[in-house]
């Protein structure tokens, strides 16, 4: 095993890669499963075991399945269906929020076989909270709980560091919209926009706060580039126009190495330095002490840096400074979001199940999806401001709980998959098919009971509003899909306030890890996605031996155009003929490589050259 460096950051030093033939991981990829394991197949002994932590490693009996949980049948009785109703529902009065699981078809008998496993799970949580080594594979402790309750902290000095993080937040975030800190060369002499760089956990809970919370008028706009897409980001840039230079750039990454994300930094740069604007006056990092991201932005003495924790993971970092920052900005109420989150963290301590609404989600996905992800969870917020909630838990469920190994190193292939958009729109869209099509979800409506702020509201037929019909709309639906065997859970809030957000966030947050521990699965790490990213990077390698080679035939006297074969012998890669001429198709509609003969339809025909020889890469 060789290893690449992949350069990161204008003036920053390298990332190492590990090296692996494209040849070799296509070999990897392959072995890969392409249906779920059933769940007899799921208990193959590996030699990969990992050591755990006694008092994280839960229960692992084998799943509760179809077979033996012993569905008696959902009930359908309206009378008996009312009783299960009050029976089963959640209510905590100072978020305002409810939960109802009686549309999920759990047995009393189910709930007792379960009973054990939710023991073990709440000791895990415990443990996890008090600052366990959650995460094996890289030693960490998980502590997004701290943020919101510092006190909580396992010493002191992180305590601070949480405190002081929010202060130096809400302080910063303070002059910026009073313009105590201004941008150097803006007309309006105040910062009006935030651009925020990053990806995964870095962007999607600020992308969906902002859409749930951002007032109609905030002190400044937010834009996102959370992509390697150059036509996108030059949209967001154009969008931006001159007010580029009253734009405060907010880059976000935990690790400081996403490509992505550094990617999109350098053509933010680039545009700042073609306006003639000093992009340190307006940049600011969040990142880990150290990262690459955090020493370019020290070096360049960008206007501010907050720090990321190593105990915070990126799916669950929307209360650290990687949410908190963006929100204050956008003069939304953070300590009310902390408050919610922390109210949330707090029922989902308790031991007793029906009064954990976490653990009666997670009872839920284990019924519903058998303990094995048999079923995918579709999530229909009834409330527009909460579109970009499905998208948030995409994330949040589908990489803590997708994971090919439990926590005994057993072959289990977990997972539970997360869409959606929002109510009643998706009713014409998909739920033709929820409702008669294939039987392979669960719903979880959101229901938002105020429709609009008091005062605002007006009959558009007599005794009727436009958010009856929402409310319509929802009961109707999930009584319909109920009729027809469909389960579903409903979370209700009353508003869509800071405090219900950081609530639904640390009820989901917490509900995967309960789930996760239920099912014996590592929530905290996400070794999969490693795999792509060394992918991606020997793809990009050997495009960089493609142009090397393409480079040195177009130097010679005539031009020499080359076939797609004699450019794989010549980068010896004969066996990726075929990423070889993706790599040239792609050059080639980007006039970076011209097809002298033949047609990319059929590869075969191709001869290539370059437009330029560039004299100086032939001997770099
Ligand atoms: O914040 P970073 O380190 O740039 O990572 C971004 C995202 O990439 C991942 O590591 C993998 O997709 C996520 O877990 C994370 O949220």
């Amino acid at each position: 095993m060789a290893s690449i460096s992949l350069k990161l950051y204008s003036s920053s030093p390298t990332l190492k890669l590990q090296h692996h033939s494209p040849t070799f991981l296509r070999k990897q990829l392959i072995s890969f499963p392409t249906r779920p394991k059933l769940a007899a197949e799921r208990t193959l002994p590996l030699s990969v075991a990992r050591e755990v932590p006694a008092e994280l490693s839960t229960v692992n009996d084998g799943a509760i399945t179809n077979e033996n949980k012993k569905n008696p049948g959902l009930v359908k009785d309206p009378i008996a269906l009312w009783q299960r109703y009050v029976e089963w529902l959640y209510q905590n009065k100072e978020l305002g929020l409810y939960i109802d699981v009686s549309r999920i078809g759990f047995s009393d008998e189910f709930v007792q076989q379960m009973e054990k496993r939710f023991e073990k799970a709440f000791r895990a949580m415990e443990g996890l909270e008090k600052g366990a080594i959650a995460n094996p594979d890289e030693g960490r402790m998980v502590g997004h709980y701290w943020l919101r309750d510092p006190n909580r902290a396992p010493n002191p000095f992180l305590k601070n560091q949480i405190q002081n993080t929010l202060e130096d937040i809400c302080n910063f975030a303070n002059d910026i919209i009073t313009a105590k800190i201004k941008p150097p060369s803006s007309p309006e002499g105040r910062f009006t926009q935030v651009l925020c760089v990053g990806i995964g956990g870095s962007a999607l809970g600020p992308q969906f706060v902002a859409e749930a919370l951002a007032p109609d008028n905030p002190p400044l706009k937010i834009r996102f580039v959370d992509n390697t897409d150059p036509a996108g980001i030059d949209h967001q840039i154009a969008q931006l126009g001159p007010e580029l230079a009253s734009t405060l750039v907010i880059v976000t990454s935990k690790s400081g190495g996403t490509p992505e994300t550094r990617n999109g930094l350098l053509e933010v740069q680039k545009a700042f330095r073609e306006a003639g604007l000093d992009f340190s006056k307006q940049g600011v990092a969040i990142t880990q002490e150290n990262s690459l991201l955090d020493n370019t932005a020290r070096i360049e003495g960008w206007l501010a840096r907050f720090p990321m924790f190593d105990w915070v993971g990126g799916r669950t970092s929307e209360m650290s400074a990687v949410g908190l920052l963006p929100a204050a900005l956008q003069g939304i109420d953070i300590r009310e979001m902390l408050t919610g989150a922390a109210l949330m963290d707090e029922a989902n301590r308790s031991t007793v199940l029906k009064s954990n609404p976490a653990a009666l989600l997670a009872l839920s996905w284990y019924w519903a999806t058998d303990g094995v992800g048999s079923k995918d969870m579709v999530i229909l917020p009834y409330k527009d401001s909460l579109l970009l909630f499905s998208r948030y838990l995409q994330q949040l469920v589908m990489e803590s709980l997708g994971k090919e190994f439990d926590l005994d190193g057993n072959r289990v292939n977990q997972g539970i998959s997360v869409y959606g958009n929002k109510g009643s729109t998706d009713q014409h869209a998909y739920i033709q098919q929820l409702r008669e099509g294939v039987h392979n979800f669960f719903a979880t409506f959101i229901e938002v009971l105020r429709d609009r702020p008091p005062g605002h509201d007006w009959e558009l037929e007599p005794g009727v509003t436009c958010g009856d019909y929402l409310f319509e709309f929802l009961q109707g639906t999930r009584s319909a899909l109920y009729a027809n065997n469909r389960e579903s859970i409903t979370v209700t809030v009353e508003e869509v306030t800071p405090r219900s957000v950081g609530a639904l966030i640390a009820l989901y947050e917490r509900a995967v890890g309960i789930y996760a521990f239920l099912v014996n699965i590592n929530a905290y790490h996400q070794p999969g996605v490693e795999a792509g990213k060394k992918a991606a990077g020997e793809v990009l390698a050997l495009q960089k031996r493609v142009l090397a080679v393409l480079n040195e035939a177009s130097c010679k006297q005539p031009v020499e155009p080359l076939t797609l074969e004699e450019v794989a012998e010549r980068c010896h890669a004969s066996e990726d003929i075929e990423m070889i001429y993706k790599i040239i198709a792609h050059m080639a509609a980007n006039d970076r490589a011209l097809i002298a003969e033949g047609s990319c339809g059929s590869p075969r025909s191709i001869k290539v050259f370059l437009g330029e020889c560039n004299v100086d890469d032939l001997y770099a």
